[in-house]
């Protein structure tokens, strides 16, 4: 067993497991089992769908009918199957959860799902643990400890056909995805809960979660992933085989044939039988799709294949139902007018007279309205909401021949559509208003109107809309029959998708069409499109097929700012193309930057590992990448020189992305902090890390620190010079006897990292988190006081600079009335004169950016001071020479509100105005 050699969870195969040990094969019969790690041999039989199992996957007949070549029994005796070491692995259950359920790539974003990635090649931009945890859970799984490392075989195509697996943990040396793809492209199934259906389940280490504890509980048998290699290699002499078999049985057919035309020799070797692996259908020979009638043809599927009859609607039966009854009730109920009760409920304003049909694109509902009024004898007159802008004039009579709204009004109050006319001559009609959501706000009530319409409406009114949760809609839906559609499942859209493909005499294996039905993300219309799209250049489609063109039609879809922050991020974020980077990044070139500069913090770099030095520089590195994309923000945002875009995108998005990259380390919520904020720290994380990451949170608070100074800030904080110093050592240089030196080294350091005393203060308030003492505990106030002496002292050489007035080359410099208004006093006259001398100063400065001033410097002395003391940010640099200026905190990036950190580095009393400067 080769597998046994180089997995590391093998290495331990002789520690008895926790649940008893090894075990070779696991029960055949489903029945509960004790932990005793008894070997037990499983039955093929089982492996097979069964009708009675519950109704979750779509089982086509042909599943049954096909034993495929690769039968369970078979594999299991050719070494697959075969005993798992149940080591016990300190993971979540959460680790177990459902990959199978994440969000299709192809949805519209911002969801808050977790990307199952449709960008780049097979594994790429599909991120481990990217699963129904969105965004936040990312990258929670381990990466396979052999990754890469084994050759993948190449199967029969079908060799895994009727077989349905569930994988678990983490695989020896394919990444979860790539598992799945590696047995659908094998015609196997891929479930993300173990049930009576599954035959499987895949995983390389027993970390007794929930799927294996199902597993063991109807025995299941385990899967090695060698075993499923041995499975898929073992199918490729099969594969000849059967080839040749359906080779000699297609020329028998031929020679036995009297010579005919080529054409009639094509037809008969289709329908000749076909090999037992090969499980593809085919129903219509292709002279039967070139038979087809010219009209036919030039419809698209969607059209042909409309449904004609509510039966066909594939899913939400039970809402067309109800649409059914409401309809076929619409007329004694609000328009019978011979009784009272009826004349009444007309003018309810609760009656539901309208109905509101609602659900993502594609999935049938205009189809399913226009249905079932064809099926009630209604006519239905349908009109795009969007179309009928702006309210109707009040006067139906200054409507006519008016706006479209107003003739909506005609509609449904036009008396010959009352219930006095004679009926026969006058069809029943219903108005269907289509993208109701889409009015705009703008549409100057148009929804009042249309529910003014409803109210006095002589004819039933469907409406329909994307967004049922629409604000513009939340009075309209009062009006109306709710009824919400939801995505049909996949394999009953994999089956309509596989009558289509049969009819036109496409051969595609169900695999393949339940892929494409899950990506689409209940959007039968694009599903079908896509096949139709496939069919143009291929007859036989694969599931390798679907995937390809779901990647490159992925390239044209909106992604959200988290899918692509997401992506960026990812354990794969590394292997994307540069071109797939700048897309990524400017898919949302405001709000991206944004939330890497947000989450940048929160990855450990998988190229880091657990060097906790390189992160922290990896870090460093990000930080100051996100600062130089600051400086090119300001030149776009200002100056307009919007031919940097690519450079900022670059900056702020795919460096700090390309190092960051990696697994997220979760942050969680403590309350325990000593100043009573809530702050958030890494959990399972004691000593100086915890400060480093509580420093971090307040550093990467974008009010209280430019990314300058808090890039700084991390790497002394991350290094733990400072904390180290002072506290973790506890022979920081403020405890050496002599002070001078002691104090002109921690001046330095300040100095160095651009530390002001107000992030000193910070620091060490932040260092007294959870009960630990006051790190400067100790320390003689003569000491302190030296300090403060020193580091004021030194101030005279601290320069400003501001990423506004950072010269590029060829860049025009910022217009200095700019730079003025940016250093506008503060709200409270708390500075008011010290902002305008220092806008003063700045224009000054800004003219003489060209090189050092000594002046300048001594000017702006005082000002920063008494800026720093306000709780103005401003950034300092030691740099003696170049340009000087406060800095102001770029429009945007701020969270936004004041933040706990001021609150807690005693910043607190400037007002937010003043914070935001
Ligand atoms: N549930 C379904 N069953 C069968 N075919 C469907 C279904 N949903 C959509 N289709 C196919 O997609 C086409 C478009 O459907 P339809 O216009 O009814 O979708 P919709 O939900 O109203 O979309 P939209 O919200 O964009 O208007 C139909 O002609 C049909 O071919």
């Amino acid at each position: 067993m080769g597998r046994r050699k180089t997995s590391k969870y093998f290495a331990t195969d002789k520690q008895k497991p926790e649940d008893g040990g090894e075990k070779e094969e696991l029960p055949a019969k489903r029945k509960a089992k004790k932990d005793d790690g008894k070997s037990v041999r499983s039955s093929p039989l089982k492996k097979f769908h069964k009708a009675d199992d519950d109704d979750d996957d779509f089982v086509p007949p042909s599943v049954k009918k096909n034993s495929v070549g690769a039968t369970p029994s078979k594999k299991l005796k050719s070494g697959s199957g075969r005993a798992v070491a149940q080591k016990s692995v300190d993971i979540d259950d959460d680790e177990e959860e459902d990959v199978k359920k994440t969000e299709s790539p192809l949805k519209s974003s911002g969801r808050g799902r977790g990307g199952r990635g449709a960008s780049g090649a097979p594994a790429v931009g599909r991120g481990r643990g990217g699963g129904r945890g969105g965004f936040m859970n990312f990258g929670e799984r381990k990466d396979p400890p052999h990754k890469g490392e084994k050759e993948v075989p190449e199967g029969a195509p079908d060799c895994l056909g009727g077989l349905t697996f569930v994988i678990s943990g983490t695989l020896d040396s394919l990444e979860r995805e790539e598992a799945e793809d590696l047995i659908k492209r094998h015609g196997g199934r891929v479930t993300g809960s173990v049930s009576k259906k599954t035959n499987y389940l895949l995983c390389d280490e027993d970390i007794a979660g929930a799927k294996s504890t199902k597993a063991k509980e109807l025995g299941t048998p385990f899967l090695t992933e060698d075993g499923l290699f041995d499975m898929i290699r073992a199918s490729k002499p099969m594969k000849a085989l059967a080839q040749a078999e359906s080779k000699k049985s297609v020329e028998k057919v031929a020679a036995s044939l009297p010579k005919k035309s080529p054409q009639n020799i094509e037809a008969k070797s289709t329908s000749a039988p076909k090999a037992p692996i090969e499980r593809m259908k085919t129903v219509a020979s292709p002279a039967k799709r070139k038979g087809q009638n010219i009209q036919q043809s030039s419809l698209t599927w969607t059209e042909k294949y409309r449904p004609k009859t509510p039966n066909e609607i594939v899913g939400n039966q039970q809402l067309v139902k109800q649409l059914h009854t409401w309809l076929a009730h619409w007329n004694e109920k609000f328009l019978d007018t011979g009784t009272k009760r009826n004349g009444k409920k007309q003018n309810d304003a609760s009656a539901e007279k309208a109905a509101i049909l609602s659900g993502s694109p594609g999935m049938g509902k205009t189809t399913a309205a226009k249905l079932v009024c064809q099926m009630l004898g209604f006519q239905a007159i349908e009109v795009n909401a969007s179309d009928s802008r702006g309210k109707a004039d009040a006067k139906i009579s200054k409507g006519i021949g008016g706006s479209n709204a107003n003739s909506i009004k005609e509609l449904v109050s036009n008396e010959a559509l009352s219930a006095n006319m004679d009926r026969s001559k006058h069809p029943k009609t219903v108005l269907i208003m289509d993208e109701v959501d889409g009015m705009s706000a703008g549409d100057r009530g148009g929804i009042a109107d249309l529910i003014a319409s409803i109210k006095i409406s002589k004819i039933p009114i469907i409406c329909i809309c994307n967004d049922r949760y629409s604000q513009k809609l939340k009075s309209l839906v009062n009006y109306c029959s709710d009824l919400r559609f939801r995505k049909p499942r996949k394999q009953e859209i994999a089956k309509r998708l596989m009558q289509i493909a049969n009819a036109e005499g496409l051969e595609v294996n169900e695999i393949a069409l339940e892929e494409l039905a899950d990506r689409v993300n209940g959007d039968i219309r694009m599903a079908i499109n896509q096949l139709q799209y496939m069919s143009l250049s291929l007859s036989v489609i694969k599931y390798d097929d679907i995937r390809q063109r779901l990647l490159s039609s992925a390239k044209d879809e909106d992604i959200s700012p988290f899918t692509a922050v997401d992506k960026l991020f990812g354990f794969n974020g590394g292997k994307l193309r540069m071109d797939e980077r700048i897309d990524l990044s400017m898919s949302d070139p405001d709000l991206v930057p944004l939330l890497i500069q947000e989450n940048y913090i929160n990855y450990r770099p998988s190229s880091a590992g657990r060097d906790e030095v390189k992160r922290l520089s990896l870090i460093a590195r990000a930080a100051e990448s996100i600062s130089d994309g600051d400086i090119f923000n300001v030149q776009i945002r200002r100056n307009q020189q919007w031919q940097l875009s690519q450079s900022s995108s670059l900056a702020s998005c795919i460096i700090p992305a390309a190092l960051m990259h990696g697994q997220r380390e979760t942050l969680e919520q403590v309350k325990d902090v000593s100043h009573g904020e809530p702050l958030r720290v890494l959990p399972k994380v004691r000593c100086h890390f915890c400060y480093f990451t509580l420093i971090v949170e307040t550093l990467t608070d974008p009010i209280h620190v430019l990314p300058r100074t808090r890039q700084r800030l991390l790497v002394a904080a991350g290094s733990c010079a400072y904390l180290k110093v002072v506290r973790t050592q506890g022979k920081g240089p403020l405890e050496l006897t002599v002070t001078d030196e002691a104090v002109k080294k921690v001046v330095e350091f300040m100095n160095a990292y651009s530390i002001s005393q107000e992030d000193f203060d910070s620091i060490v308030e932040l260092s007294k988190f959870q009960g630990h003492a006051n790190p400067l505990e100790g320390i003689p106030p003569a000491v302190k006081s030296a300090l403060t002496r020193a580091y004021n002292a030194q101030s005279k050489s601290r320069m400003v600079q501001a990423a506004d007035l950072v010269p590029l080359p060829g860049m025009k410099k910022a217009p200095k009335k700019r730079i003025a208004a940016m250093l506008e006093p503060p709200d409270d006259g708390i500075g008011e004169e010290n902002g305008d001398n220092l806008a003063e100063n700045e224009e000054e400065n800004s003219s003489d950016t060209e090189g050092p001033d000594a002046m300048i410097g001594e000017k702006l002395q005082s000002e920063l001071q008494s800026l720093n003391s306000e709780g103005i940010e401003v950034q300092l640099e030691l740099k003696g020479a170049g340009n000087s200026s406060a800095k102001r905190k770029p429009a945007g990036r701020g969270k936004g509100g004041s933040t706990s950190a001021e609150k807690k580095s005693g910043r607190g009393s400037g007002t937010a105005a003043k914070r935001k400067r």
